[in-house]
């Protein structure tokens, strides 16, 4: 798969090592930075990742910050992104199956880099769940987004 990548100073070295990891399994890793520990803001590189995945350049995202926080809530505005805040691995096999999210939002300050790459494997090694109930949600997620951006 293509995966584009990013993280702010907060997240910067848990992309490093999740990039590492993530080209390790075999993907083709586009990495939007940032290339530091100096201070930037999380919504420069949520959507400059977002947009990738959004117009199809990427099959899916990675965003690091400190608690994937930010990253999640900025992804989640950028039309055609379903973006997860994992930390654990029943969840990330739970949003790829329930929701197909396509953005996986991870805090550096919250876990480690073993139980994050563990994350990143199982969310990106399992399917969308083709049952038409999460089909019908996704679905439903997808109009709010049309509701909403035409009337803000
Ligand atoms: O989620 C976040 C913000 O909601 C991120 O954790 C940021 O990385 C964090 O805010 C950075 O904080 P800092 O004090 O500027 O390092």
């Amino acid at each position: 798969m293509k995966i584009v990548i990013g993280a702010d100073h907060a997240g910067y070295r848990l992309k490093e090592e999740i990039k590492t990891f993530v080209a390790g399994l075999g993907h083709e890793v586009t990495d939007m930075g940032t290339q530091n520990e100096e201070s930037v803001d999380y919504p420069d590189f949520a959507s400059a990742v977002c947009e990738k995945v959004a117009s199809g350049e990427a099959d899916k995202g990675i965003l690091l910050c400190g608690t994937g926080i930010g990253m999640s809530i900025a992804a989640n505005k950028i039309p055609g992104i379903r973006c997860a805040l994992v930390h654990d691995l029943f969840s990330a096999k739970a949003t790829r199956e329930h929701n197909d999210t396509n953005v996986l939002a991870m805090g550096e300050r919250v876990v480690g880099p073993g139980i994050a790459q563990e994350i990143t494997r199982l969310w990106l090694e399992t399917e969308f769940s083709e049952g038409p109930r999460h089909q019908n949600r996704v679905g439903k997620v997808r109009s709010l987004e049309e509701k909403y951006s035409l009337h803000p």
